[in-house]
């Protein structure tokens, strides 16, 4: 099955609205790009960047949402604001919101949930630690953090949900994992996938994440089960964020 690539930035707490401005319109002048380009600011550049991309073939992300619906939940931002705003995809599972803010698998699960029930488009983060990875449990902790989204939407519904595969060593590190060793991931994640659903498992696009540069995108791009990247760092420089968009084809 061919599935389109996905070239996601996520620029994290960076920029202000003049170094915005400037990167977004630099993204703009992108001609011909086969892949979706995505771009996630912080929420209050969120609504500047959906109006400056307008009718482009860019597609707009938030960082982050609320589990819940609406009501007394102080600093949150719901989904359904998030689609207001001409939103589509949404991180979840994040490492940086694992470890600092402590989410858990069932937290990010019930916001798998409800970004579902607004039409919003999760996507997944999921990924190990250097130590989980000397200890041989990279699979193990990859299918243990997608299961506890299954188990709360269902398999079918998977369906519309991007997996990231993020090697929590290799997030701001300059470290990428290799070629090889994202396709390993990769095929063992949508193998796991197949045994609940094999046309679950065709369909869900895999990107991986953790410090893609253009230099490097070139050959995970090749691999059959790495359907993109998401792209911290060098997502921050335009002609860099174009040149890994043209890598992928
Ligand atoms: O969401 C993006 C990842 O955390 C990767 O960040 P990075 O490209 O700066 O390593």
């Amino acid at each position: 099955m061919t599935r389109q690539k996905i070239v996601a930035g996520n620029w994290k707490m960076n920029g202000s609205k003049e170094s915005i401005l400037s990167l977004v319109n630099g993204l703009l002048e992108m001609k011909n790009a086969n892949s979706e380009v995505v771009v996630s600011p912080s929420f209050p550049y969120l609504s500047m960047v959906s109006e400056l991309i307008g009718e482009s073939d860019l597609v707009l992300a938030a960082q982050n949402v609320s589990d819940k619906e609406q009501g007394a939940h102080t600093g949150e931002v719901s989904a359904l604001m998030l689609s207001e705003l001409g939103v589509k995809y949404v991180l979840i599972g994040h490492s940086e919101r694992r470890s600092l803010y402590a989410e858990t698998d069932a937290f990010i699960a019930s916001k798998a949930k409800a970004l579902l029930a607004a039409g919003l488009t999760p996507m997944l983060c999921i990924g190990e630690t250097l130590q989980e990875r000397e200890a041989e449990q990279t699979f193990a902790v990859c299918i243990r953090q997608i299961q506890a989204v299954i188990d709360v939407i269902g398999i079918d519904a998977f369906n519309n949900v991007v997996i990231a595969y993020e090697p929590v060593w290799a997030i701001g590190t300059g470290l990428s994992a290799s070629a090889d060793q994202a396709q390993e991931v990769h095929q063992e994640i949508r193998a796991f996938l197949a045994q609940s659903s094999l046309s679950v498992s065709q369909k869900v696009q895999i990107l991986y994440g953790g410090s893609v540069k253009a230099s490097t995108s070139a050959a995970l791009f090749e691999m059959p089960d790495v359907d993109g990247a998401l792209v911290g760092g060098a997502s921050l420089d335009a002609k860099e964020f174009i040149a890994i968009v043209k890598a992928a084809g």
